[in-house]
């Protein structure tokens, strides 16, 4: 258990066998300093921050580092593939971050060629097979397809990460459909990761019942980030609480909200 233990009855979720209050995930990047990250990561609430190994300096003490504004024995940190385009350059990076923080708990992407980056599925494939094997804890950005998303959850992946949209680009949820089913047969949990662009994508992703949210830009790139920060917090919350409380159904013709019986004349 990650934090402090949760009471009896409250709304936590499990990846790996840690246990977390808040449902959203927020990456460490984009932000135009690192007093900036860190406060608008305290707005989110957010118990899991995600770094993306490659570009944010973790080991070299003579320039800003991440470690110093936002603690690791504060937030759980899960060191991610960004900017890695094959199978054994994600692999390789993930080695690199264990030796150098000892992060077992990591997020995979490997990603197809610009204008996209959409996921690349067989070096998704291919790396979570070889991580898993090398003892990791894989939490998977994948492609919003089933069939996909069920091999690699076969295979001993922890959580499983469709888009939402190509990262950075805000649109939302492109394929809300396939998100849903992806959820429904999964055992393990479904984080919508990339492509949330305001607080309704992401009470929307967390309606369609998945376990949480993943996102950067959407905060790094509002006007007001820690603003944004806190509306994403309150989405999440809300969007949860929606789906548990259970939606009315879709009704196609009007149904008059008071009731005509009973009516003065
Ligand atoms: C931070 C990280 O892991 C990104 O690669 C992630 O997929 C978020 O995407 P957005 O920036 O679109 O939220």
């Amino acid at each position: 258990m990650d934090g402090t233990p949760a009471t009896t009855g409250e709304d936590t979720w499990e990846v790996a066998g840690r246990r977390f209050r808040s449902r959203l995930i927020v990456g460490t990047g984009r932000y135009k300093s690192l007093e900036e990250t860190a406060e608008a990561i305290e707005a989110s609430g957010a118990e899991i921050v995600t770094v993306a190994v490659r570009r944010v300096n973790l080991s070299d003490p003579n320039a800003p580092m991440l470690q110093d504004f936002v603690s690791p024995k504060r937030y759980t940190y899960l060191p991610n593939t960004a900017g890695c385009h094959t199978a054994s350059d994600a692999v390789r990076t993930l080695r690199l971050a264990r030796e150098a923080g000892g992060w077992n708990l990591v997020k995979l992407e490997v990603l197809g060629p610009p204008p996209y980056l959409y996921p690349d599925m067989a070096g998704t494939l291919e790396a979570a097979e070889a991580l898993i094997k090398d003892g990791f804890e894989v939490m998977v950005y994948c492609a919003d397809d089933p069939v996909a998303a069920k091999k690699l959850e076969d295979m001993g992946c922890v959580a499983i990460m469709p888009l939402g949209a190509p990262i950075g680009s805000g649109l939302g949820l492109t394929n809300p459909f396939m998100i849903r089913s992806i959820k429904q047969q999964a055992k393990v949990p479904v984080l919508v990761d990339a492509g949330i662009g305001t607080a309704s994508d992401a009470a929307k992703a967390m309606e369609l019942g998945c376990d949480a949210v993943l996102l950067n830009s959407a905060i790094a790139h509002a006007k007001d980030p820690v603003r944004m920060a806190r509306a994403m917090k309150s989405a999440v919350e809300a969007g949860r609480d929606a789906f548990l409380a259970g939606r009315m159904p879709w009704n196609y013709s009007a149904d008059a909200s008071s009731p005509m019986t009973g009516l003065i004349r």
